[in-house]
């Protein structure tokens, strides 16, 4: 519940830090209440390092807050206060009821409480119902969590279609506008069109979004869980926990569509299909895009020979098709935090590439329905179109769509005889092989952005850089992240890996900014010292990050923590988490290569020598036995002192999380482990290295988990500390029940990251198969009663 807490200091930190992202340029328009930009105007002022007079330096928002001034006396308000403003605003905003494409995910998400999708109820924003489902889902309280899940999601996809709505309408519009001045000298036409364009976006966002509680900016890391569908994962384990089945499959099935390679999900699903109450016929996808059902009505209605009805569904496909781009690129068009203070042409360049390369994965992301990709799915419309048509005896139409489909794939002979084929019937008319216009846009659009992005991959290259400037591992990266490309500065930076762009660069100067600060002045960046450097208490201090000033620091400029870190809410469960950067790749070699080569099979089961899984090899070693084997000479001081290390580093962790003060614990087990496949056994995917189970009790059979021998019931905490990454399978996970059917999280080894739970029955985990390889991890365990603690241990004390 301490960590609930963090978890909302959290969010407001980053709240906070979104909001001052705005104040910068044009988004501070967005902002028309004058208080809140002179709050703007000083949370930039803290963070980015920009003088107060940058607020007053804005052009437009120095009018603003003028035009404010003359109204304040009659009006706090004073942009609402203006009649025509207010005209305005109807005419150009997303008018709630008049939703010109309602989006289908709104009108099948399971909450739809009414049938009027642009009014969820919503007296709480898009994070608070997040917050109240996620804090419902780990008190177990499944009603609430499904109901305010079911509100998060239709609150952000209000946020996300008043966005969109709001960018298209204001666009179109402002290229309706006569011009000021009918000659186009300088661009200025330009200038005038995005002017115009942002004094509607203004105006349409503030429309939609009075009176309600989610604004027209949310939290970026808040963001990417709602595009990651994140509130799906929890949904559907309260759906299944307050027995609505098919919901829960349904929300399985969404996640599926959207990301087809979570093999949790699909693992869930099938378990979910096995249930007797849910139908598959029924699945539904709540995130679906509304040319999906279209395009299956059209082919359906190809394949039964129903011309009329294909050509109808498929040209209304088409349509919604190109629609669905056209919002999607849109969403792409958000803020971008530049990370540092470029120029005005670099600054707009940045930006503009930073949503270019967002626009350009549009086509490919919809080109699929409920999961399954089609690299043609739009040319594939004109295919079955122009057959349609020639049966219908409609041949302008027919040679038209043969026409246009060749312009996706000039060399398909099927079409080139087709083609030759029309040509030789008696009305046939050359005219008529004119590609549709709406097809001809989109490549060329298509062809001259692929273009662009060619160009900046291959032109903004900069080799000069020293390579100082560059981490030489990947000591300091998040998971799964690609450190700051070598060779590169800023610029390039923001053209080249993904959508992170500068962030990587800033990101890096901080964390080099602080490991600084806390090493002195050495500079290589690695978390950890010498691995025989047992006093450094570097490791502590990184640890206490949670509560550190110094992280706050961090956060607030670069806005990624130094190392990843997953709380309870990202595990699906409690008393439980996950920290990154634990001990550096040559700390994990040494104590791999220790283990495999003094590693004892079936060490610690009485030399069962295959004690979970008989597909695999199980082979550990204590720390009492390596204190042994260095008092014998068989191995060096340095690899047990390496040994103490790393288990010291777990236990800080522990109590760090916990909160529990260091001599309050105990080290109740130390052991090193690893765990083999045996080639030509160990391919079984569904087989487990370790069958799901909690540490301190033990299932005699489903439901009591009973704290009595043989079960270690004096273990009060558990952490695992992994040491390699080089194999297949052997993921780590948490599961609701003791089958292992319902995953809620799954962890991937690697060296140095750290699982850490309370070991009752709240924690019910265990290991996937090991498909290839030797998965080695440190095992630790921790008592509170210190008349348990670990005899082994003072082997060591010598
Ligand atoms: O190796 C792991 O990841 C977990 C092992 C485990 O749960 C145990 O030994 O109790
Ligand atoms: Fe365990």
């Amino acid at each position: 519940e301490e960590h609930a807490v963090d978890d909302a200091q959290d969010a407001a930190v980053e709240e906070h830090v979104g909001s001052h992202q705005d104040a910068t340029a044009v988004d501070a328009l967005d902002d028309v209440d004058p208080a809140n930009d002179a709050d703007n105007a000083v949370d930039a002022n803290d963070v980015d390092s920009l003088g107060e007079e940058d607020a007053d330096d804005n052009p437009i928002g120095a009018q603003q807050a003028a035009d404010a001034q003359d109204q304040d006396a009659a009006d706090d308000n004073p942009q609402a206060a203006a009649a025509e403003d207010a005209q305005d605003a109807a005419d150009t905003s997303p008018a709630p009821d008049t939703a010109t494409t309602p989006s289908p995910a709104a009108l099948s998400t399971p909450a739809s409480v009414s049938s009027e999708p642009r009014e969820p109820a919503s007296n709480r924003s898009v994070a608070a119902w997040f917050r109240v489902g996620v804090e419902a889902y780990l008190s177990e309280d499944w009603k609430t969590c499904a109901t305010a899940l079911e509100n998060a999601i239709l609150e952000w996809q209000y946020f996300l279609r008043a966005n969109i709505d709001c960018r298209l309408k204001c666009g179109q519009e402002a290229r309706r506008q006569p011009p000021l001045f009918d000659k186009d000298i300088e661009h200025l036409q330009h200038a005038e069109e995005l002017l115009r364009t942002t004094l509607c976006i203004m105006k349409c966002k503030r429309r939609a979004f009075h009176g309600r509680v989610t604004t027209d900016t949310i939290a970026a890391s808040d963001q990417k869980a709602f595009r990651d569908l994140k509130a799906y994962e929890y949904l559907q384990l309260c759906y299944y926990q307050s027995l609505q089945f098919q919901k829960a499959a349904s929300a399985v099935f969404t996640i599926i569509s959207h990301d087809p390679s979570n093999d949790i999900m699909r693992q869930n699903l099938q378990y979910y299909l096995s249930m007797p109450e849910v139908d598959a016929n029924k699945l539904e996808n709540y995130e679906s895009e509304p040319y999906v059902p279209l395009y299956l009505a059209g082919t359906d209605a190809y394949f039964s020979e129903n011309y009329e009805s294909a050509v109808s569904n498929l040209e209304e496909s088409l349509h919604e098709f190109l629609n669905a781009v056209d919002r999607c690129r849109a969403d792409c068009e958000g803020p971008f935090d530049q990370g540092w203070l470029p120029d005005f042409t670099p600054s707009i360049t940045n930006h503009y590439v930073y949503c270019l390369k967002c626009k350009t994965k549009c086509h490919s992301k919809l080109s699929q329905m409920n999961g399954e990709r089609y690299d043609d799915f739009l040319p594939l419309h004109y295919n079955y179109l122009q057959f349609s048509y020639f049966k219908l005896g409609r041949l302008k139409d027919a040679c038209e769509a043969a026409a246009t489909y060749l312009m996706f794939l000039p060399a398909d002979e099927m079409m080139l005889e087709n083609i030759a084929y029309y040509k030789a019937l008696p009305k046939f008319k050359t005219s008529m092989l004119q590609p549709r216009t709406e097809a001809v846009d989109y490549i060329h659009r298509q062809t001259y952005e692929d273009a662009l992005l060619k160009f900046v991959a291959d032109e903004f290259i900069f080799p000069d850089l020293e390579e100082k400037d560059i981490p030489p591992s990947n000591e300091i990266r998040e998971i799964g992240k690609k450190p700051p490309r070598k060779q590169t500065d800023p610029l390039h930076s923001a053209f080249s890996e993904q959508n992170i762009s500068l962030e990587n660069i800033s990101e890096y100067k901080a964390q080099q900014n602080l490991l600084q600060e806390v090493k002195g002045n050495n500079t290589k960046p690695n978390i950890y010292p010498a691995a025989s450097d047992m006093t450094s208490n570097l490791d502590e201090y990184l640890l206490s990050q949670v509560k550190s000033q110094e992280l706050e620091r961090l956060k607030k400029s670069s806005r990624r923590p130094l190392f990843n870190f997953q709380r309870e809410s990202d595990l699906g469960g409690k008393k439980r988490f996950v920290v990154d950067g634990l001990a550096n790749e040559l700390e994990c070699k040494q104590l791999v290569q220790f283990a495999k080569v003094n590693g004892v099979r079936g060490d610690g089961y009485d030399g069962n020598k295959t004690p979970h899984s008989p597909l695999e090899i199980f082979e550990g070693i204590t720390l009492g036995q390596a204190a042994l084997m260095v008092n014998f000479g068989l191995i060096e001081l340095s690899t047990l002192k390496l040994f103490l290390s790393l288990s010291e580093r777990g236990k800080n962790s522990i109590a760090t999380y916990f909160n529990i003060s260091n001599s309050d614990l105990h080290f109740s087990f130390t052991h090193l482990v690893c765990r083999s496949s045996v080639p030509g056994k160990s391919v079984n995917g569904s087989a487990l290295s370790h069958k799901i189970h909690a540490d301190n009790c033990w299932f005699p059979k489903e439901g009591r988990c009973v704290k009595t021998y043989p079960a270690y019931y004096w273990r009060d905490y558990s952490a695992l500390l992994y040491l390699n990454d080089d194999f297949d399978g052997g993921e780590f996970i948490f599961s609701a029940d003791p089958l292992g059917k319902l995953i809620q999280s799954s962890i991937k080894p690697n060296c140095g990251r750290l699982v850490g739970f309370s070991a009752g029955h709240e924690n019910l985990h265990g290991v996937q198969g090991v498909k290839r390889g030797t998965r080695c991890a440190l095992a630790l365990w921790f008592t509170q009663d210190s008349t348990r603690s670990e005899w082994g241990r003072i082997l060591t004390n010598r």
